[in-house]
Parts: structure tokens; C-alpha cells; sequence
């Protein structure tokens, strides 16, 4: 990879400039407590990982604007999504007050990018609050990277969890300003480089999670390079209405069922799927739950966690891997009473006699509010879609943008 790192920037000087720094700071909250400006931050360690950054640009008299989205609002702004516990907290890790903006790009934004001092930061309002972020027209992100880029002189990226996504922030912002790879996005891809270019065989992929469309595109890819691929978490219904089951209310994505089909034929026996469920009445923690075989999910509840049987198959798969790459909670682990799965698997993946990487914000997260040990995995990373991109060989745009 040759690009310009924040070292070089330093190197530069950077006192008394405005230095717009990326980061993915789209950390999960407690799912019990209110969302909004009065949110609860489950887990933090998105915003950790990316003090590093920002101590060093501080520390050396940088005036720092901080970008990032929340959550995946309609390109307007929804107070669901607002990132202002976010600047709370990341004031809290960097010991100073952080600044917050509104707005994205606003008058509020401008005019506190304006008064910043130095060695101050500031965060700026959910980029995901402006259409222009994600919108997939050229000319459209480039108009808004345009006003992104007015308020800086330096472009920082450290949002490795996002470098997957063409987006304004992302993708052109870069091409507006000198640009620079921060340590995060650095060190998360030397380790995953050495896992993409070596990967010490049995290799075994385990995929969990809810973001199911993203994700199936991943697994087409990745089957030529794994020797078993384990499906759990919100992702194993669509396989399993295409292996003929019903799954009630499970989440589900009817149009890919096709694709599922394909792939479980081409797979020959990789892709493992549950063979039991905890399916509830209702997605909650005081719903009524039971355990059933993945075929006979009635109808009129949820598949809300892999059960012991599944548990127990993917564990004794997991065993004898060298190289296992985890992404995706195996179920709703922030309920309790769906925790049992990813606790299971993530303690199978926690014994091989190998390396083992665990990606994405809430398999991170559940790693450390489950209670395990951080330390017996070999990389947890802040990126699970970036990851899993990276693992599959796609050029991601935002290393793209940080090489051009
Ligand atoms: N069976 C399921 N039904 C609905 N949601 C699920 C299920 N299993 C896991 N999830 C949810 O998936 C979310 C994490 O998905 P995802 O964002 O894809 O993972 P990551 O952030 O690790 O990449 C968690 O909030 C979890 O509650
Ligand atoms: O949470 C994220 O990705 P991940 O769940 O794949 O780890 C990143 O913040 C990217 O978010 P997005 O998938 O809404 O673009």
C-alpha cells in the first residue's frame, strides 16, 4: 500500500490547521434505554480506537473536525440518529471537551469549524443526515464532499469500519484535500493483508449478524477460499427458507432466496447452517422463547438466537481451524435470553490452535460485553463489512481514494 500516513502529516506540521479526520464512530447503544440525544453507548470501543488519531493531532496543535455516520438514516435528519451522546463520550475518552455541530455541514457546523482553537475538536452532526453522503449519482457526493472539504485543509482517514463504502466521506472527500491514512486503517490492514495472503488452511469463515443483503454478496466470493463457511444470526433464514423450511416471522430476505439456493448448491456442503433455533413470540427480552429444530420454526414466532445443537455443529467445525475469520453476532446477544449462540461460538473460535479475527462494531461489542477474553482472539477489528470486503479481495474505495 503506498500512501501518506498521519506520521507524514505530523511530519508537516499541522499547528493551527483544520484537519478533517473520518472516523467510524458508529458505536451500538443500549438497546433497553431511550435513543437520541439521551442514548446509552453500549459499548465504546469505536471511539477508542480511534483516540490515537486524534490525541496525536490535538496534541500537536491541530484544529480537529470529526466526521461520521450513525446508523443508516434516509439522508435527513432523524434524532434517532444523532452522534451528540457520541461527542459526550469521545469529550470523556480525549480528557477535553469535544465541540459538536448541529448540523453536518450548516451554519452550525461553519461557524464552529470557524471559532475552533487550537488543539480543539469538534464533531460534526451524522453525515448520513445529507443525502449527498450515500447517494450513488457521482456528481451529487462530489457536491457534497465539496462542502465537506471547505471547512479543512488536511483530510484524515481512520474509519476503517467504513472504508468499504463509495461514500462522500469516504470516497471523494479525499480527492478534495491532501489525504492521509490514519494508524487504525493502517494497522487493521497489515493484519488483515496477512490473512488474505496466507491464510493458514483449515480456514473457516463463521457469519452472523443483520445486515443479510451485504453480506450474501460476501459469501459467493469468499466460498472458493474457505474450507467451511457457518451461517447463523439474522443471515441463516434466508437459507433456510431456501433449503425448503418455513421461518415464521424470522427476518428474512424473500429476493435473495434464490441466490441462497445457488449458493448452498455451489457450496457442496461448506455452508453450515443451524439445525435448532430459539424462536420467540416477539423480539424482546421478556418474550416467550423456545428452543426448535431450524425445520419446524412456527409461524408465528422469531428465530432470535442458533440453539446448543448449533452451538455444538459449529463449534466442532470451528475446532480444528487454523485460520477462522468471525463476523456477525450468531443472535440478538444484547437480550439475554438470545445471548447463549454467539457466547458459545465465540468461545469455540477463543480454543483453535491458529489465528483468529473477529470483525465488526457489534461482534466486537459482544466479545467485550459478553465478557470474554479480548485477549485469546488474534485481531478484533472495528470493521466487519470492511473486513469481510478486504478478506474477499475487492479494492475497497476508500484505500482506493487514500492511494490515488
Ligand atoms: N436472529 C436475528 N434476528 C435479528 N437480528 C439479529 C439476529 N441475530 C443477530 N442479530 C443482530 O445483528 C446485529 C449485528 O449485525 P451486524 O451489524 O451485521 O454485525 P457487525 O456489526 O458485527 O458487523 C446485532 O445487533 C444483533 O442483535
Ligand atoms: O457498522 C459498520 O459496519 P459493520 O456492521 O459491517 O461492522 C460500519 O459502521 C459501516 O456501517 P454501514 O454498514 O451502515 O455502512
Amino acid at each position: 500500500m503506498i500512501l501518506k500516513t498521519l506520521d507524514d502529516l505530523l511530519g508537516e506540521g499541522v499547528s493551527g490547521r483544520r484537519v478533517l479526520v473520518r472516523a467510524d464512530l458508529n458505536v451500538p447503544f443500549d438497546k433497553n434505554a431511550p435513543q437520541g440525544a439521551n442514548a446509552v453507548i453500549s459499548d465504546d470501543g469505536r471511539a477508542r480506537a480511534v483516540l490515537p488519531t486524534l490525541i496525536a493531532l490535538r496534541d500537536a496543535g491541530a484544529r480537529v473536525i470529526v466526521m461520521s455516520h450513525l446508523g443508516r438514516p434516509k439522508g435527513a435528519p432523524d434524532p434517532k440518529y444523532t452522534l451528540a451522546p457520541v461527542a459526550t463520550r469521545l469529550g470523556e475518552l480525549l480528557g477535553s471537551p469535544v465541540v459538536f455541530a448541529a448540523d453536518t455541514v450548516g451554519e452550525d457546523a461553519r461557524a464552529k469549524a470557524g471559532a475552533l482553537e487550537d488543539g480543539q475538536v469538534l464533531l460534526l452532526e451524522n453525515l448520513r443526515f445529507n443525502e449527498g453522503e450515500t447517494a450513488k449519482d457521482d456528481a451529487t457526493r462530489a457536491a457534497f464532499a465539496g462542502e465537506l472539504a471547505a471547512a479543512a485543509d488536511f483530510y484524515v482517514d481512520d474509519a476503517f469500519g467504513a472504508v468499504h463504502r463509495k461514500h462522500a466521506s469516504v470516497y471523494d472527500v479525499p480527492a478534495l484535500l491532501p489525504h492521509y491514512a490514519g494508524g487504525l486503517v493502517l494497522r487493521e490492514v497489515d493484519v488483515l493483508k496477512k490473512v488474505t495472503e496466507n491464510p493458514q488452511q483449515p480456514y473457516v469463515v463463521v457469519l452472523g449478524g443483520s445486515k443479510v443483503s451485504d453480506k450474501l454478496a460476501v459469501i459467493k466470493a469468499l466460498l472458493p477460499k474457505v474450507d467451511k463457511l457457518l451461517v447463523g444470526g439474522g443471515m441463516c433464514f434466508t437459507f433456510l427458507k431456501a433449503q425448503g423450511h418455513e421461518v415464521g416471522k424470522s427476518l428474512l430476505e424473500d429476493d435473495m432466496v434464490g441466490t441462497c439456493r445457488d449458493l448452498l448448491s455451489e457450496a457442496q456442503g461448506r455452508i453450515v447452517l443451524p439445525v435448532d433455533v430459539v424462536a420467540a413470540t416477539e423480539f424482546s427480552a421478556d418474550a416467550d422463547s423456545v428452543t426448535v429444530p431450524a425445520s419446524e420454526i412456527p409461524a408465528d414466532r422469531l428465530g432470535l438466537d442458533i440453539g446448543p445443537q448449533s452451538v455444538a455443529l459449529f463449534a466442532e467445525a470451528i475446532g480444528p481451524a487454523r485460520t477462522v475469520f468471525w463476523n456477525g453476532p450468531m443472535g440478538v446477544f444484547e437480550l439475554a435470553p438470545f445471548a447463549a449462540g454467539t457466547r458459545g461460538v465465540a468461545e469455540a473460535i477463543t480454543k483453535i490452535d491458529g489465528f483468529s479475527v473477529v470483525g465488526g462494531g457489534d461482534s466486537a461489542a459482544a466479545v467485550r460485553t459478553l465478557g470474554l477474553d479480548e485477549s485469546a482472539f488474534g485481531h478484533i477489528s472495528t470493521g466487519g463489512g470492511a473486513s469481510l470486503e478486504y478478506l474477499e479481495g475487492k479494492t475497497l474505495p476508500g484505500i482506493e481514494a487514500l492511494e490515488k
